[in-house]
């Protein structure tokens, strides 16, 4: 069953005068692994941004966990989980990394409300998922980049949605506790929630079938599915092979 269904989408900024993502489809079923890549301002972001209904779509149809996103967003927004690419936490900031595991849950159990005990299980359970017990009662603010990053990922799966997107989600982090991510969106994928991810390195990709996307321009210029090994070869043939690097 599709949860995600794009039919020649076009999305535009508010204020932007050329739509970016123009004539888009695509179709997402439960349990896939999804890569999408593609050169730099391809549209990968604003992939998954659209999706998120967080930037406007123009023209055609796009259904999301069975709701039509151009009236749905907010429902939409409640069942999809999003670990954004850039973020940036004031020092200051007032909250622990168990309070914002736990506002993860927020779309389910309601604002201004007491966690029940299964909110409770489910915060803690992606706090130990993440390996992030130890940074549990710390200000997120006063974390390094990539403890942020886990903390971020671990709101995301505490928050149980019917997709995971994820946009750069190992750019602050090491290479042990990427290859451990890259097992533990493995197994969210198993229980049959979609993975989206963008990303520019593939070194650590679970040993499995995916489903790849390459953008350019806005558009899809391949969709197919591949083993992981093979990801990194295709978006290069994609993308034109790049720059390369001539003599100093
Ligand atoms: N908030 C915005 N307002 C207007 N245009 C935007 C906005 N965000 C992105 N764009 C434009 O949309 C295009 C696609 O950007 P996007 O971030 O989706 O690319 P990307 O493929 O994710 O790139 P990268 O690999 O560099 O992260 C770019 O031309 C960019 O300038």
């Amino acid at each position: 069953m599709s949860i995600i269904d794009l039919e020649g989408i076009y999305t535009a900024y508010e204020g932007g005068d050329k739509p970016v993502i123009r004539g888009l489809s695509l179709s997402v079923k439960s349990g896939e692994y999804l890569v999408i890549g593609g050169p730099n301002s391809a549209g990968k972001t604003t992939l998954l941004e659209s999706i998120n209904a967080l930037v406007r779509i123009t023209h055609g149809s796009a259904t999301v966990c069975g709701l039509d996103l151009r009236r749905y967003g907010n429902e939409v927004r409640r069942k999809v989980g999003y670990v954004i690419q850039n973020f940036y936490f004031d020092p200051f900031t007032p909250f622990t990394v168990e309070e914002v595991v736990m506002m993860g849950r927020y779309g389910k159990m309601g604002l201004l409300k007491r966690p029940s005990r299964s909110d409770r299980e489910a915060a803690s359970e992606a706090i130990r998922l993440l390996g992030i017990e130890d940074l549990a009662s710390k200000t997120i603010g006063t974390l390094s980049g990539g403890q942020q990053q886990k903390t971020m990922i671990a709101h995301n799966i505490a928050k149980e949605p019917e997709v995971l997107m994820l946009d750069e989600p190992f750019s602050n982090l090491d290479f042990s506790a990427r290859e451990y991510l890259q097992g533990v969106f493995k197994s969210v994928a198993k229980k049959g929630t979609p993975i989206l991810l963008v990303s520019h390195a593939f070194d650590g990709l679970p040993d499995i079938r995916v489903h790849l996307v390459v953008m350019n321009k806005g558009r899809i210029t391949y969709d197919g599915i591949c083993e992981a090994g093979e990801v990194e070869s295709i978006i290069r043939k994609e993308s034109g092979g790049g720059l390369r690097c001539s003599s100093f």
